[in-house]
């Protein structure tokens, strides 16, 4: 069997970092198992759907290194909606009601009064040809609600283990609006079974649903695939991310400057019992992912802990996999500059900072009473070509003329020739700055 997975925004907000998880875990789960992974953008409802958002979910996604292997849109899909609908009333699955959201609401509130958990009555199922045709002659529009034959789902969460569903304690789901549009839930069952979808890797905000998906599936005679439920990621207050909140959003993250595998990284293994590493590349982070070790409360990102990550990863980075974002920040220094400087940066953007240190201008701070010492230093300068052993040479005979050393000697160097106080090694810095700059700083 050929794994198949999909994951099913809607373009209705750019993705969240709490969205790029369940995206994750499915990319992964295909890369792992040779599999499919499709893109089906939710775009049945026209009022909250943008044009702008749906693209944006590509951009979000082949930044994370997700480039689906199809691409659908459920608005383009309404014939298949529309005969699935034609069967299940066919098989007596589907049935039309009348109530109003008012009707209903005023049956539950008596429901509850009465001690009755509120699931719908079924009234529908009780009217006559002649009480419907009276309906619609005075112009009620049917909703139609899914037949739940009362037996009990269950299923093994990849994620959850065993679950079970009493479908007796729910109320038949509603599956077609007054206005003929869709609800969620038979699109996504209808796309399931025509895509081949072997397994459906989501939030566990979808886990209540399952039980209904899984009896619509059987009533359409299609295949059920393996279900997993992962936590979902919240701020660390607890509140969850909402694409309508545009909090942490991929783009937002990417703008400002996060390695996309720092991201991917963490929105994976926070909430796991793996330990949150950074990741050179989703082939290794697969290498590391395993649905069992999702956990089942909720998982706390933690703005920090990415910041850590990110440092962690820039670190390790070479100079070829950021040569080109190097070259658009109009970073030159070849590999010399990068290997000098990364161990300094928090992000790769950083870098822009080390770069006018070297090239210049910057404002060389010198104390009163290091004025002389300084001009000593200049005077000492060697002659180029330079490298990294020349910093030692030079500090060395500074030393021996001044009798200075350790704190004494080198800070005055470094904030003439860097204008700050901390900073990437001088014996590294000090080639690339050359000669003509270091005479230029010092008084
Ligand atoms: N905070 C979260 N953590 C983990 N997964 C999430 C989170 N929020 C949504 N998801 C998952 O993202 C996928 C896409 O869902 P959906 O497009 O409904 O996103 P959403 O952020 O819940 O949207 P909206 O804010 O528009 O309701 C689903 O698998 C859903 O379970």
């Amino acid at each position: 069997m050929t794994v198949k997975v999909r994951f099913a925004p809607s373009p209705t907000g750019y993705l969240h970092i709490g969205n790029a998880r369940p995206a994750l875990l499915n990319w992964l789960f295909a890369l792992s198992h040779g599999g499919q992974f499709v893109l089906r953008i939710d775009d049945t409802d026209v009022e909250r759907c943008r044009d702008e958002y749906r693209l944006a979910i590509g951009e979000d996604l082949a930044w994370l290194g997700i480039t689906p292997h199809e691409l659908h849109r459920q608005s383009e899909r309404t014939a298949l909606y529309d005969a699935a609908v034609e069967t299940l009333k066919a098989n007596g699955r589907l049935y039309p009601c009348y109530e109003t959201a008012d009707e209903l609401e005023r049956r539950r509130a008596r429901q509850r009064a009465r001690g009755l958990p509120p699931i719908y009555d079924r009234a529908a199922l009780a009217l006559s040809d002649a009480e419907r045709a009276a309906l619609e002659a005075a112009g009620r529009k049917p909703h139609w609600r899914f037949k739940l034959d009362g037996a009990p789902v269950s299923w093994t969460d990849l994620v959850r283990g065993e679950e079970r569903v009493e479908t007796t304690s729910l109320s038949d789901p509603i599956l077609v609006r007054e206005d003929g549009t869709y609800l969620y839930t038979l699109p996504s069952v209808v796309d399931d079974i025509e895509m081949g979808i072997t397994h459906v890797i989501r939030g566990e905000d979808h886990v209540t649903n399952t039980g209904v998906q899984i009896a619509i599936i059987q009533a359409l005679g299609g295949a059920v695939p393996v279900f997993a439920h992962a936590n979902l990621l919240a701020t660390t207050a607890g509140e969850a991310f909402s694409k309508r909140s545009g909090a942490l959003s991929l783009r937002t993250l990417r703008r400002d400057g996060y390695e996309a595998m720092a991201v991917a990284s963490i929105a994976v293994l926070t909430g796991t019992s793996d330990e949150v590493h950074a990741y050179r590349n989703l082939d290794e982070l697969a290498a590391h992912v395993d649905l069992a070790h999702v956990s089942r409360s909720t998982a706390k990102f933690d703005p920090h802990e990415l910041d850590a990550l990110n440092a962690r990863l820039v670190h390790k980075l070479d100079h070829a996999t950021v040569a080109d974002r190097l070259a658009a920040l109009g970073i030159g220094g070849g590999e010399a500059f990068w290997f000098a400087v990364r161990d300094n940066l928090a992000k790769v953007v950083d870098a822009a900072l080390w770069w006018r240190v070297v090239e210049g201008p910057i404002e060389p701070v010198v104390a009163a009473e290091d004025v002389d010492f300084l001009g000593a230093a200049k005077a000492l300068l060697p002659e180029e070509p330079w490298d990294e052993t020349t910093w030692g040479t030079w500090t060395k005979i500074v030393g021996a003329a001044t009798g200075r050393k350790g704190r004494a000697l080198f800070m005055p160097l470094r904030q003439a020739l860097t204008g700050l106080d901390h900073g990437p090694e001088l014996k590294r810095l000090l080639p690339l700055i050359g000669r003509r700059n270091t005479l230029a700083r010092l008084p």
